[in-house]
């Protein structure tokens, strides 16, 4: 197991398989490269199959046991399931997607080795969902969440991105995972950094102050020092799991971060929002590979908190000062 100097320890990894995308959601990071989606068509740029399951090899290595695929939107990949069937067996593999690729291919997914998928779905209306997604494939990704309960996928969760067009929708999404068995919500808190409207932003702790008000019980999740909130019940049977994801206004949640990234040309990264660590595996041997792992480990750093601040030009950098200080304990 790798640690790095913040007492982090690496146990997950998360790989980009595309930066092609079906959905043209208004927020949209793509996975830390921002707008840059690439065309529809499969791209020469993207990591083959064997480069992926080659890293995964030597991420499990390095005792790994988490593997999350994603993109733009991983099931553009038609070599997904091949991937998971070759994926090393002491990994847990999930997915996050939009969705509207998990009808008629779920059962494939579960039966190549996939436990779990994250589906995208920001509101509960097709009129709001078309206008953040830029899509019309509402009733598409009901069918691919209808889909992934049926595969026997557990559990399956909604992902909601929290800013200024979805904060009104929370109660109503909050009470469609209450309502329908294996379904839990993840709510996200909107990062601005990659998208150029910082506008956008909503106080993620009202929304905090608003579950802890309708929970039944708070649990933690280690993973980033998450809360949460069971909702009209403590189990998936009766009530509903909402979960926040705060990366910006969480002051621990770097501090708790697990996980290295891939991104789909196969550049190794330590942080969804740095770039300046970039490490190609390119035409890399399995040696070559388990080095440069080392080293993105070794040059991670927490990213929000104290750890980062922005130059003149808005540019992110280390924060030396900051680096002189004791890391927090892990
Ligand atoms: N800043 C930051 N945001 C993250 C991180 N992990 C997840 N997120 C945010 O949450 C979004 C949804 O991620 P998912 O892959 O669905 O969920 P997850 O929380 O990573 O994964 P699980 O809960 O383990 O399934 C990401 O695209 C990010 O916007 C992280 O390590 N750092
Ligand atoms: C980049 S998408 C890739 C996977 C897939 N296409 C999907 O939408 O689920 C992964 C997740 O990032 C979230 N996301 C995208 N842009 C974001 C932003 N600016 N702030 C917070 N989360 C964001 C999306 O809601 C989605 O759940
Ligand atoms: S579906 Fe996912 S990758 Fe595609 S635009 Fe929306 S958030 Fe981005
Ligand atoms: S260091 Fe923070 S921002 Fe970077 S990937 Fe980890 S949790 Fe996300």
């Amino acid at each position: 197991m790798l640690t790095d100097d913040f007492g982090r320890e690496v146990t997950g990894v998360r790989v980009s398989l595309t930066d092609r995308c079906n959905f043209d959601c208004v927020y949209c990071h793509n996975e830390g490269l921002g707008d840059t989606r690439g065309p529809m068509d499969p791209q020469d740029d993207e990591m083959s199959t064997d480069d992926v399951v080659r890293f995964l090899e030597v991420a499990a290595e390095f005792d790994v046991d988490a593997v999350k695929f994603t993109g733009g939107e991983p099931m553009l990949r038609q070599d997904l399931e091949e991937i998971i069937e070759r994926t090393p067996d002491s990994m847990e593999v999930s997915l996050t997607t939009n969705g509207t690729f998990l009808p008629g291919r779920a059962p494939d997914l579960v039966d190549a080795g996939l436990e779990r998928v994250n589906v995208s779905q920001d509101a509960l209306d097709p009129q709001d969902f078309a206008e953040i997604t830029k899509s019309g494939a509402y009733e598409k990704v009901l069918e691919g969440v209808e889909a992934a309960l049926e595969a026997g996928l557990d559990p399956v969760k909604l992902n909601m991105v929290v800013f200024e067009h979805t904060a009104g929708y929370v109660p109503e999404m909050v009470d469609h995972v209450a309502e329908n068995d294996g379904l839990r919500l993840q709510l996200i808190e909107y990062m601005p950094e990659l998208t150029g409207k910082p506008e956008w932003n909503i106080d993620i702790q009202r929304v905090h102050d608003w579950l802890a008000e309708q929970a039944d019980e708070i649990e933690h999740r280690e993973m980033h020092d998450r809360k949460r909130y069971w909702v009209g019940g403590t189990s998936d049977d009766d009530g509903g799991m909402v979960e926040i994801v705060d990366p910006v206004e969480n002051p621990t949640f770097c501090a708790n971060c697990h996980r290295v990234r891939v991104t789909h040309e196969g550049y190794l990264k330590g942080c969804l929002n740095r770039n300046d660590d970039l490490k190609s595996m390119g035409e890399m041997s399995k040696p070559e590979i388990r080095e440069a792992f080392r080293e993105v480990v070794e040059n991670r750093v927490p990213y929000y908190g104290e750890y980062m601040i922005q130059n003149g030009d808005g540019e992110w950098e280390l924060n030396d000062e900051y680096l002189e200080v004791e890391p927090p304990a892990d």
